[in-house]
């Protein structure tokens, strides 16, 4: 299958490797310095389960390179969904089907009204990050959920095939919501304080302010007509300790200096909240100091 990878970072490197690696024509579309890397000596996949090597892949810098693509993984941050859409648009073939392989609950929505087509939202379950130019690192899971669409089980058979645990569901949009929720919880407290996940629920004050963030963007969540499962807070607390080390993506990218997606999480909830009429403090607390994280940055 011809695929190609708009977006290539942490999660379209991972995704677009192991797609190459079982004998796809993958074409990554990403920045100069990874473009020249690939191009030199392949995208170097290294793997949790032991496997570390180059895999040939395509690179390019511009979506004219997707021209030939059946199957595009949308992989670029939240922030960046309309403007690299309107960007790809005139080159994507009439068939094309594309995957938004991104956190957040609206990038599908949002990228199918830039394109004028169906996008398929996928949850991503995965922890990956760049190493260096064409050097993806891969730190545990990568099973995906793709919503339902005309071709979401042929696309799900084609990345089973590759290894990738992949499932097509109906409850989608309320799997987002849970992982929304997970990063409304963890990303901005990690990233105002740069400290991992365990640090930060050693401190009994913080989990009472995770409580309360995911009171209320459960509260969201069911005002919207979203099936949230009762045990959601027991799920949230859980994942530090699965990952007490880890410091979250928007903890990343403050420290990287690079514009945060808290936009589209704990905002999402401050903004789908006041158009409910339920109030969000707690998440409007977190957007405002990530918000002002990012102004200091310029
Ligand atoms: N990394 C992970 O483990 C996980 C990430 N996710 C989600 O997946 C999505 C992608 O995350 P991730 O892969 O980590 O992000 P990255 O920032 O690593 O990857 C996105 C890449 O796309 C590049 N890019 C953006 N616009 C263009 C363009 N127009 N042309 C070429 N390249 C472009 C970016 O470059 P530049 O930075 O220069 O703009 C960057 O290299 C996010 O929504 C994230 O929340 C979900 C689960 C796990
Ligand atoms: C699940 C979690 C919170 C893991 O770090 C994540 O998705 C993120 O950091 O954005």
């Amino acid at each position: 299958m011809n695929i190609g990878v708009m977006g290539a970072g942490a999660v379209g490197c991972f995704f677009g490797g192991l797609l190459a690696r079982a004998g796809h024509a993958v074409t990554l579309v990403g920045r100069p310095a990874l473009v020249e890397a690939a191009r030199a000596q392949g995208l170097r996949l290294q793997m949790k389960d032991g496997f570390d090597g180059p895999v040939a892949i395509g690179a390019a810098t511009g979506p004219e390179a997707l021209a030939d693509a059946d199957l595009v993984l949308f992989c670029v941050k939240s922030a960046d969904t309309e403007a690299t859409g309107r960007a790809m648009l005139p080159h994507l073939k009439p068939g094309a089907v594309v995957l938004a392989m991104q956190n957040g609950v609206d990038n599908a929505e949002r990228l199918a009204a830039v394109l004028g087509r169906p996008v398929v939202p996928v949850v991503v379950y995965v922890a990956t990050d760049m190493a260096g130019p064409a050097h993806v690192r891969h730190h545990g899971r990568g099973d995906l959920i793709l919503g339902t669409g005309p071709d979401s089980e042929r696309v799900a058979e084609v990345l089973r095939a590759a290894g990738i645990p992949a499932s097509v569901s109906l409850g989608v949009t309320a799997a987002l919501w849970d992982k929304l929720i997970i990063n409304c919880a963890y990303n901005a407290v990690s990233a105002v304080a740069q400290v991992p996940y365990g640090a930060m629920v050693a401190v009994p004050e913080v989990r009472a302010l995770m409580a309360d963030v995911v009171a209320e963007a459960v509260a969201v969540a069911r005002g919207q007509g979203i099936a949230v499962a009762d045990d959601i807070l027991d799920r949230v607390m859980a994942l530090a300790s699965a990952m007490p080390g880890q410091f979250s993506s928007t903890a990343q990218d403050l420290a990287r200096g690079k514009r945060s997606e808290i936009d589209y999480l704990n905002g999402h909830v401050v903004r789908q909240g006041a158009a409910l009429g339920i109030a969000t403090p707690a998440n409007g607390a977190l957007l405002a100091l990530v918000k002002l994280l990012e102004a200091k940055a310029g």
